[in-house]
Formats: C-alpha cells, structure tokens, sequence
C-alpha cells in the first residue's frame, strides 16, 4: 500500500468530473445555477494560506508541486467555488527564459537585472525547453488534478506577453511602465520580436498544462490598461489572437476542446475585439457595465466577471444585493461571475463565502422564473 502511495500519478485516470457548471457556461450552454470562482481565490486573505506559506520562499513554493496542489484545494474546503485555479505565478515564464525572478515581502516581484535595451534579448534563451523548465507547474497540475477528486474544473493559466514583456523590462511592478513604454515607441521591432519570443512559449506551455490535466485556460494581461487603444492593438491583440489559435488548433487535432479565456484588465476600449479572438471567455474589470459588455459583444461569447473587489468589503446583505445587479445585467446564460480582479489580501473571507452564495442563490432563482 505505501509503495502504491509513493507511486507518483500520471495525466490519465482522472477522478470523473462532478460539477461541471463553469465548463458548460465557458461554452455558453445552460447550466443550473451561475458558476463562480475568484481570481487569487489562493491568496493571503486566507490564515491557512498565511500559516503554509510563512517562512518559505515564494517561486520555491510555486516549484513544489505538493505545495502548489494545497494552496489550490485550500480554497476549495472553504467555499462552494465552481472552479479551482491552479496555483503558480505569471513570472515562472521570464525565469524559464533565464531571468532571475524573486519575490521580495513588501514589494512584490523583482528582476535584479531586466531588460533594458534591444541587445539584452540575447540574455534570454533562445529555445526554450518548456518541459524541463515549467515541467513543476505540469506535476503540480497532474497531482491537483487527481486530489481535487473531481470536485470541480481546474483552471491552468499564463500571463499575456505585452504583460510578461512589461514586467521583464521594469524590473518589477511599475506605475507608468514607462520603461516598457519607452521599448514601444523607440524598439518596435525588438518588442515584436520579444512578443514572438514569449507567444512561443506561452503556447507550448499551455499546451503541456492541457496534457498535464488543465481542463480550462486563462491568459492574464493584466497590463492592458497602461497601453491605449493603438498600442493594445499593435502590441498585445495580434499576440493574444495567435495564442488562441495556435493552442486551439493544436487541442483540436487532438480531438480536445479546451474552453479558453482572456482578460485584459483595463481594456474596455477592446472588448469587441476581445470577443472575436478565437477565445470562448471574455474577462472583464470592474469598470465596465455588464449589460453593455454583454451588448457589445452580441452574444458571441461568454463573459467573466466583474464585480469591484472592494464591494467586498461591503456588508452581507449590500454584497447580496449587488450581486442580484451583476446576474442581471449579464443574464445568467453563457456567464461566469467572478471579481473584476484579484481577492484582496486583507479581505475578510467570510464576505468571499458571502458573494459566492449570494451568486448561487440568486442565479438558481433567476434561472427557475425563465
Ligand atoms: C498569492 C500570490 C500569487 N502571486 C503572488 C501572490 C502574493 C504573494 C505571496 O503569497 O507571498 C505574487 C505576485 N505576483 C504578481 C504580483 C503583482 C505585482 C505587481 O505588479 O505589483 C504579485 C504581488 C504578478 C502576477 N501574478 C499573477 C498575475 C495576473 C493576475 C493579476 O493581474 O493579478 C500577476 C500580474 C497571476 C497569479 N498569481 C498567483 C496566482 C494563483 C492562483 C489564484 O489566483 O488563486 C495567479 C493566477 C499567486
């Protein structure tokens, strides 16, 4: 028995799936009720999350994936989440090219040496063997994937490229990215080249997170907001559209279909593009209204979202009715209520317990009177 234990679990035999409302509603089919999860559900807000985390170093963590596997089902033991989100970071990408990444405590993530000018690209690995580099977060999937016993989806995810290539060339969290910026209006073709760079990767590594066990995919740009409309569409759009495609046509071949999803968070000005990028989600921030979201994008994908974070700081009872607004704005088909970014570290979890039910309740009402 210990020996079978002890026995490390390979991408097959998966538990069945029990609740498949997030994956029905990505592909705009009628579920029951509305399913819900939350960005950075696995965060902070969590004691348990604090107490397993003190001490240890961040990308250590993120390279464990029996760590990796707790951090993700933590949530999960608290609140009736539809869908789990696998535990790394964005910036295991940047170190797979060869960049030093640390998480420093009170400032977040820092690159001792980033990019600054065209001729440090050649710093970076040119050919990237996804699965020796990211080949933990593909073990922290395939073991997530069996101890979430079938519970509910588990989601794999990248960050987007214009959000990678910011972070690469800052250093860091930034205001203005205007360092990054800077490459767009003096290096465009060292940018694009980058970008390519990156898409690369990103598709293989979403791919192998797909062969690992990921049941659904979201792309973070979560730097969208810092370009306007003609730079988000030179630099950001045409690389999130081809790792769409690539990763679909790839998941097709093998006969796989793989809802998608992208959120550019700030990118109000492209959510009509967005939902003609080949994905089956669009992700939305909080400053865009859901019926007109919904309006724009005329019914051509789901959406995801998107209520302000800091509405949960708000009492129950004003959480629950702000919630009933949110349902029905989007309508309850083809949607998947989340926040319009990540939980808080200082939020108070029982009010995430309160969203979740609040989304529940009202949707299974909603859907019985249609
Ligand atoms: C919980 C956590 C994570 N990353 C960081 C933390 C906090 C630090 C800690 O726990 O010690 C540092 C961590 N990692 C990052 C930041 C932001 C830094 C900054 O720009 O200021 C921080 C504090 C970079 C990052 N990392 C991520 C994004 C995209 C989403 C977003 O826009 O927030 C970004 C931008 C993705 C991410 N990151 C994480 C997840 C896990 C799954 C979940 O959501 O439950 C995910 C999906 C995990």
């Amino acid at each position: 028995m210990l020996e079978d234990d002890k026995r490390e679990e390979g991408p097959k035999d998966f538990p069945q799936l029990r609740n498949d409302t997030f994956l029905r509603a990505a592909r705009g089919e009628e579920t029951e009720h509305v399913p819900v999860w939350c960005m950075r559900q696995a965060g902070r807000y969590l004691t348990e999350f604090r107490e397993f985390r003190a001490g240890k170093d961040f990308f250590e963590t993120c390279q464990s994936p029996e760590a990796c596997c707790e951090l993700t089902l933590q949530p999960l033991r608290r609140f009736g989440f539809d869908a789990a989100i696998i535990f790394s970071d964005i910036l295991v990408i940047p170190q797979a090219l060869g960049m030093d990444v640390q998480m420093v405590a009170g400032k977040g993530p820092t690159f001792p040496e980033p990019l600054k000018e065209p001729e440090d690209l050649q710093r970076l690995t040119a050919k990237v063997d996804v699965g020796k580099e990211l080949g933990y977060v593909f073990k922290a999937i395939t073991l997530t994937r069996h101890k979430i016993e079938g519970k509910v989806p588990l989601i794999g995810f990248s960050g987007a490229p214009w959000t990678l290539m910011s972070y690469m060339i800052e250093g860091g969290g930034s205001n203005t990215h205007s360092k990054a910026k800077r490459w767009l209006y003096r290096h465009p073709e060292a940018s694009h080249m980058l970008l390519t760079m990156l898409t690369d990767v990103i598709v293989e590594y979403l791919l192998g997170q797909v062969a690992a066990g990921a049941q659904a995919l979201q792309v973070f740009e979560s730097h969208a907001g810092i370009l306007g409309p003609v730079h988000f569409n030179e630099y950001s759009l045409p690389y999130l559209r081809d790792i769409a495609r690539r990763v679909k046509d790839e998941l097709k071949e093998a006969g796989q279909d793989v809802p998608m999803i992208v959120f550019a968070k700030d990118a109000h000005y492209a959510v009509e593009d967005l939902s003609q990028s080949h994905y089956d989600v669009v992700g939305l921030d909080w400053t865009i209204d859901p019926q007109s979201a919904r309006e724009r994008t005329g019914g051509k994908v789901s959406l995801q979202g998107n209520m302000d974070p800091c509405a949960l700081y708000a009492p129950k009872e004003r959480i629950s009715d702000i919630v009933k607004k949110m349902l029905e704005g989007f309508g309850t088909r083809g949607y998947i209520a989340n926040l319009g970014h990540g939980v808080y570290p200082d939020m108070d979890p029982e009010n995430v317990g309160a969203f979740v039910e609040a989304v529940h309740q009202h949707s299974k009402q909603m859907i019985k009177k249609i």
